[in-house]
C-alpha cells in the first residue's frame, strides 16, 4: 500500500511515516521546505519527499501523479489557534485552498485512493457541561477562525464525497502531544521552559497562560494508530472522533511536568498567553471510531510528558 502524507515532516505527520512505515506500508509526503526537515530526518533513506506548497495547484497535481497513493493523509494545515486570530484570513484561505488543490487532484488523477481528513475538537468549540463527552453529532460552536477553517475542511470533504464520490473519512482529534511538538503549544511551551531552567539558560520563572481550561490529553503515537486505522475500517463521509473520553485541567497537566523537575519553580501568568476565548471544558467520545477499529488510547498522560520534557531536556543539551 502506497501512503501519502501532507504535512510529513511536522508533529503528527513524522509519528505518523513512523507508524505506516513499521505497518509495512511504502510512505511518502508533501514538505514545503526542504531545509526543515528536522523531525523526519532519520527517516529519509525510507521515505520520499515531495517539496511542494498544497496552496500551489500545478505542484499539488505533479506530487500526486507522481506519487499514484493509495491512501492519503491530509494533516497539513496552519494549525495555531492563537495566530488565527491575527491571521484569520490566511488561515481560512491556507486551509480551505490546500484541501480544495488536494481533492482536485485526486479526483482527476487518483480518484480510487482513500483520504483522511485531520480535523480538530476545536470545531466543537463552546460545549455545554451536559454535553460531556462531546459526541460527533454535537453542534459546532466554533470560538476561533482556525476552528472554522477546519468545520470548512470538514465540509468540503463531505462534498466531495457526495458529488465525486471520493472516499473521504474525518478524524476531530483532541489536543494531542508528545515528543517533536512545537513549543508554541502548552505542553510543550512549559516542558521548553522547564528544561532550560534546569540546565541554568532562564531564571526559575514559568510563564503561563489559562491554567483553569479542561482538555482530554492524547499521546501523538496513539493517534498517528487512530488515524491508519481510521482509514482502513471507518466509512467515508463520516467524522470520527480520536479522543480519551477524560479532560484534565492545563493546571493539573503542569503539575505532572512539574513532578519531573528537582528544580524550585514559580509560575506567572503572561497576559499575551490569554485568548479572546477559550472553551472551558473539552473531552470527546470515542465510542464511534472505537466500534468501527477497536482503537483506544494506550499511552498514560505521565508517560507523554516524561517523554516530551526528555525531549526538550536532550534538545537544548544539544
Ligand atoms: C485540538 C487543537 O489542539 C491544539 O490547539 P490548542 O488547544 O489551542 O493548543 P494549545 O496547546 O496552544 O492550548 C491548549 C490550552 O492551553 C491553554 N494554555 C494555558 N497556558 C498556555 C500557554 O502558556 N501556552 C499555550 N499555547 N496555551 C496555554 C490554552 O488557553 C488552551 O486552552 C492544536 O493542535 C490545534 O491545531 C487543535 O486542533
Amino acid at each position: 500500500m502506497k501512503a501519502f502524507i501532507t504535512g510529513i515532516a511536522g508533529f503528527a505527520g513524522s509519528f505518523l511515516a513512523e507508524h505506516l512505515l513499521a505497518y509495512g506500508m511504502e510512505v511518502s509526503g508533501t514538505v514545503r521546505n526542504t531545509s526543515k526537515e528536522d523531525h523526519i530526518r532519520h527517516l529519509l533513506p525510507y521515505i520520499r519527499l515531495h517539496a511542494c506548497d498544497l496552496r500551489d495547484k500545478a505542484a499539488v497535481n505533479n506530487a500526486i501523479r507522481e506519487a499514484k497513493p493509495d491512501y492519503i493523509f491530509h494533516l497539513a494545515a496552519q494549525s495555531d489557534v492563537p495566530s488565527s486570530w491575527q491571521h484569520s484570513i490566511e488561515t481560512l484561505y491556507n486551509n480551505f485552498a490546500c484541501q480544495t488543490h488536494l481533492l482536485e487532484a485526486v479526483r482527476t488523477y487518483r480518484a480510487d485512493c482513500k483520504i483522511l481528513i485531520a480535523g480538530s475538537s476545536e470545531q466543537y468549540g463552546y460545549v455545554k457541561p451536559d454535553e460531556l463527552p462531546v459526541k460527533e453529532t454535537n453542534p459546532f460552536r466554533p470560538l476561533n477562525p482556525y476552528a472554522i477553517s477546519k468545520i470548512t475542511q470538514e465540509h468540503i470533504g463531505y462534498q466531495y464525497y457526495k458529488s465525486y464520490g471520493l472516499q473521504i473519512v474525518t478524524v476531530r482529534a483532541f489536543h494531542h502531544t508528545g515528543p517533536r511538538r512545537g513549543e508554541n503549544f502548552v505542553t510543550s511551551s512549559f516542558a521548553k521552559q522547564i528544561a532550560e531552567i534546569e540546565s541554568g539558560l532562564k531564571a526559575p520563572v514559568l510563564y503561563v497562560g489559562n491554567l483553569e481550561a479542561k482538555r482530554d490529553f492524547l499521546d501523538v503515537r496513539d493517534v498517528a494508530r487512530a488515524y491508519r486505522l481510521a482509514l482502513e475500517c471507518c466509512d467515508s463521509g463520516e467524522a470520527y472522533n480520536v479522543a480519551s473520553g477524560r479532560s484534565m485541567s492545563i493546571r493539573e497537566v503542569l503539575g505532572i511536568l512539574l513532578s519531573l523537575t528537582d528544580s524550585d519553580i514559580d509560575i506567572q501568568v503572561e497576559a499575551s498567553r490569554l485568548r479572546p476565548a477559550d472553551s472551558a471544558e473539552v473531552s470527546g467520545d470515542y465510542s464511534k471510531l472505537h466500534s468501527k477499529t477497536g482503537w483506544k488510547p494506550e499511552i498514560a498522560i505521565e508517560q507523554t510528558m516524561a517523554d516530551l520534557l526528555n525531549y526538550w531536556r536532550a534538545k537544548i543539551t544539544s
